[in-house]
């Protein structure tokens, strides 16, 4: 996706210091190294109950076209150090000249609800390369899952309303809007205004029109059945520029003419003013002229918040048009992701366990090569068991609360299940087929139906439970004990 809108390679779209690790471990013969990095978040944001993941798409278009070129590779070369003299030397852009992505990538396919601690992406190669990856894999999910998010909060206030994204002029920059446009659509959104986002993504576009459209004429009446000519199959209205409910009144008379000439009035929109009056206001004024069918389009700096109270309101509105709170995140707008290294492979063959300290215990990394677990019943998910795949849980699988060693809970053979991780890349060959953004749409609205309503309420949620596979838990709390008796 970001290759389209960029004619440029993207490789180096890193922090310098991915690339002076690179030099290190190249200069220090630790290049090919085998590493194993997790890529997960620790708080879900908005005060939320759950994470949409999304991004997938964009990570594996980064890495099939992943190669540094001639011009990167110059770009390199003019760095230079403290003393005038090159950053890198030659033999290392040599190397990286050479250098084909060649890790093994897995991942949890788009649209899945995720939990904290739990690995959205996990990659396995060189740890060279894995870690120039470290700042993309992240920039590439962080903002497309906290937007994915967002958009599935709204839906779920929004329940069978239609949703607008009408962002792209708020959003952070050309790059932000695009993706922002992706994310809503498969966090649940029906519709973009971003044309550009419809064409390259197949989003379906949909829109009204501007004050700018009402005011360029004489009478608001003038301006409505203008557009109403020019365009008799596409016409909402907006109403709010003088006066709303006199605005709805001259609707509804160009709503009989389109009638007359055989087309239908879509709908109106209210764009300022008290929305849940002004919507139960127009809806009684259009019902009662035979317009049950328009539609009331609302929109003026709303998030999920607001629809919730409007609702509340009785307010009748049947399609929300949203932009700023949505593609910018407003009350987060970002999405704390981490990249952190879980395994090395020792010269021997084996690998070995590592694990970042901290003295906060949410900030301490678990080790492993991780697989994540999702446990249903008939009443739908009931619980997620993160597990090292070079230690599989036995039969009767036992998680941890990694911040409450007491609570435990088991889970039997009959106990159905899912594993999260997908193989997405062998060996730097794409192994996936990747679903469609329709698919990916679907899969978020699949997943929130088998998750308890606790988990989904925006305010307050209840904590879905995740633990650690008792064996994990044991090796991750060795590993932290003998790590605090070196220091
Ligand atoms: N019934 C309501 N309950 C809660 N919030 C509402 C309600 N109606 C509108 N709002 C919200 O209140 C905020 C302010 O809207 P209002 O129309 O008063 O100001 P405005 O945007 O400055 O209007 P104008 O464009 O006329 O200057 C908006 O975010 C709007 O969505
Ligand atoms: O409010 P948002 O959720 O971002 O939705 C997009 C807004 O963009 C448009 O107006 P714009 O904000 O450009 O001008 P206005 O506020 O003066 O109507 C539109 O009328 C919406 O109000
Ligand atoms: O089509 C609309 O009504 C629209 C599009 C972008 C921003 N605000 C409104």
């Amino acid at each position: 996706m970001i290759n389209q809108l960029y004619d440029t390679s993207l490789s180096l779209l890193t922090d310098l210091y991915q690339l002076t690790m690179a030099y290190g471990y190249w200069k220090s013969g630790k290049a090919e190294q085998e590493a194993v990095f997790n890529l997960y978040f620790r708080k879900h944001p908005f005060q939320g109950g759950f994470t949409v993941a999304c991004g997938l798409s964009s990570v594996m278009e980064y890495l099939e076209a992943y190669a540094l070129s001639e011009a990167d590779l110059r770009y390199l070369r003019s760095l230079t150090g403290s003393d005038g003299q090159p950053l890198f030397e030659e033999g290392f852009l040599e190397y990286l000249r050479n250098l084909t992505f060649r890790c093994d990538v897995e991942a949890v396919p788009e649209g899945t609800v995720v939990f904290p601690n739990e690995p959205l992406l996990r990659i396995k190669g060189p740890i060279l390369q894995c870690q120039l990856l470290e700042t993309p894999l992240l920039n590439l999910i962080n903002f497309q899952s906290l937007v994915a998010t967002k958009a599935a909060r709204m839906r779920l206030i929004a329940k069978e309303d239609s949703l607008l994204e009408f962002g792209l002029r708020r959003a952070q920059g050309p790059d932000g809007g695009m993706t922002a446009s992706r994310a809503a659509y498969i966090g649940g959104f029906d519709a973009t205004s971003n044309v550009l986002a419809g064409k390259l993504y197949g989003i379906p576009v949909k829109g009204t029109h501007a004050h700018s459209w009402v005011m360029s004429f004489d009478s608001e009446l003038e301006a409505f059945e203008t557009y109403a000519r020019a365009m008799p199959n596409n016409v909402t209205l907006l109403v709010d520029t003088y006066d709303s409910i006199q605005g709805v009144k001259h609707a509804i008379e160009v709503g009989r003419q389109l009638r007359a000439r055989g087309y239908e009035l879509g709908g109106i929109r209210l764009d300022s003013g008290d929305l849940a009056y002004l919507s139960i206001e127009a809806r009684k004024l259009l019902d009662q002229a035979g317009f049950q069918s328009t539609s009331i389009v609302a929109s003026n700096d709303l998030d999920e918040y607001l629809m919730a109270s409007l609702k509340t309101q009785g307010a009748r509105i049947g399609v929300w048009g949203i932009g700023t709170k949505l593609v910018t995140a407003f009350d987060q707008p970002a999405l704390g992701g981490v990249y952190k290294l879980a395994a090395i492979k020792n010269p021997e063959g084996t690998w070995e366990y590592k694990l970042k300290l901290s003295e906060q215990a949410v900030k301490v990394s678990t080790p492993g090569i991780q697989q994540v677990r999702r446990f249903r019943d008939e009443g739908g998910f009931v619980a997620d068991m993160i597990y090292d795949l070079e230690t599989p849980p036995p039969a009767e699988a036992t998680i941890v609360d990694p911040y409450d060693f007491t609570r435990r809970r088991s889970f039997g053979t009959s106990v159905a299940y899912e594993d999260l991780l997908v193989p997405v890349f062998r060996a730097g060959q794409k192994v996936y087929q990747l679903p469609s953004i329709h698919e990916a749409r679907r899969r978020v609205q699949e997943q929130l139906a088998l998750f308890h309503g606790g988990v989904k309420r925006l305010v307050n949620p209840h904590t879905y439970p995740v633990g650690l596979e008792k064996q994990l838990f044991e090796l991750k709390t060795n590993l932290i004990l003998s790590l605090r008796a070196q220091k």
